[in-house]
């Protein structure tokens, strides 16, 4: 499996560390998940050759990001925001991103290929100002995939989308994953858990935990309970520890992050949102690597 190896990261502005000593490996399907300015887009532009880091070295095999012309071939990138010339038809734009890309041969079969894979066929004589927000996102991940990357970075790709479309569009990612990485930022839990194998909590410019799903919402077994209380009750806990409120009849179900147990709970099986409250918010410090 191709790894992205990042290792001991930095990148400052105006004095501050934005990205502080990171490493990490991406692989497969990749989540960054992070609070807004943990340094999910300063990270995914060293990657994208855009900034250039004080500090730190990125290898996808032998290939190092030194080699910035070389980087450039085999990857894709989908910016936070992607704009392009609202006059423009679909198949026009992606002519000319191919040709940015020094795309000469088979340029026409390629572009189509591209966008029935994205679902796009239909509309290539469509114009940009009459695309929706998720057409808009599947045409630039489009123009990512020209040139075959191996590596596809992807800046918040669903803001901004409506439920049908952002789960639409997670499934799209989750088919081009197969056999390259594709690493996709955001700070929506439920777009990581549905598209991606691996996740790297950050904040800060530092990882706070790498690994599966499964590994991240072990992290905080143990720490994480649930209690009944009726609507008169006080609440039994500090309402800055509360991960969620349900309410069930006349009765509220909280789930909270306690370092101990409180009598009459019970302790909740851990998911992927719990790992990321307990480790962003800083009532649990904990490293997987
Ligand atoms: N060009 C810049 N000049 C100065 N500060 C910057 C610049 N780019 C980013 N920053 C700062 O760096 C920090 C990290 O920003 P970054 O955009 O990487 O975070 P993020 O995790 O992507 O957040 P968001 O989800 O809000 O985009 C923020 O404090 C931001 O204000």
């Amino acid at each position: 499996m191709n790894t992205l190896s990042i290792n001991q990261l930095t990148k400052s502005y105006a004095g501050k560390k934005v990205i502080d000593n990171l490493s990490l490996e991406v692989k497969g399907t990749f989540g960054l998940l992070g609070p807004n300015g943990a340094g999910k887009t300063t990270l995914m532009k060293i990657i994208a050759t855009l900034i250039k880091p004080e500090q730190g070295t990125l290898h996808l095999n032998d290939l190092s990001w030194q080699q910035t012309d070389q980087v450039r071939e085999i990857l894709g990138y989908l910016p936070q925001h992607f704009s392009i010339y609202k006059s423009l038809r679909v198949d026009e734009v992606m002519n000319h991103f191919a040709l940015l890309k020094g795309i000469k041969e088979n340029r026409e079969t390629i572009i189509q290929e591209i966008l029935a894979a994205v679902n796009l066929l239909d509309d290539r004589k469509k114009k940009i100002k009459h695309l929706s927000g998720g057409m808009l996102r599947r045409l630039g991940i489009a123009q990512a995939l020209l040139g075959d990357p191996k590596i596809i970075v992807v800046d918040e790709p669903t803001a901004g989308l409506d439920i049908d479309e952002r789960v639409r569009f997670c499934r799209l990612l989750r088919k081009l994953g197969e056999g390259r990485i594709i690493l996709l930022s955001t700070h929506i839990v439920e777009d990581i858990e549905t598209t991606c194998d691996y996740i790297a909590i950050i904040k800060n410019g530092n990882v706070l935990a790498t690994g599966t799903k499964k590994e991240i919402a072990e992290i905080v077994q143990g720490h994480v309970y649930e209690k009944k209380i009726t609507m008169a009750e006080e609440m039994p806990i500090e309402e800055e520890h509360i991960i969620s409120t349900k309410q069930i009849g006349d009765d509220y179900l909280l789930r909270y992050f306690s370092p101990e147990f409180l009598l009459g709970s019970t302790e909740a099986v851990t998911n992927l949102e719990d790992a990321y409250l307990c480790l962003t918010r800083g009532w649990l410090t904990q490293h997987v690597h």
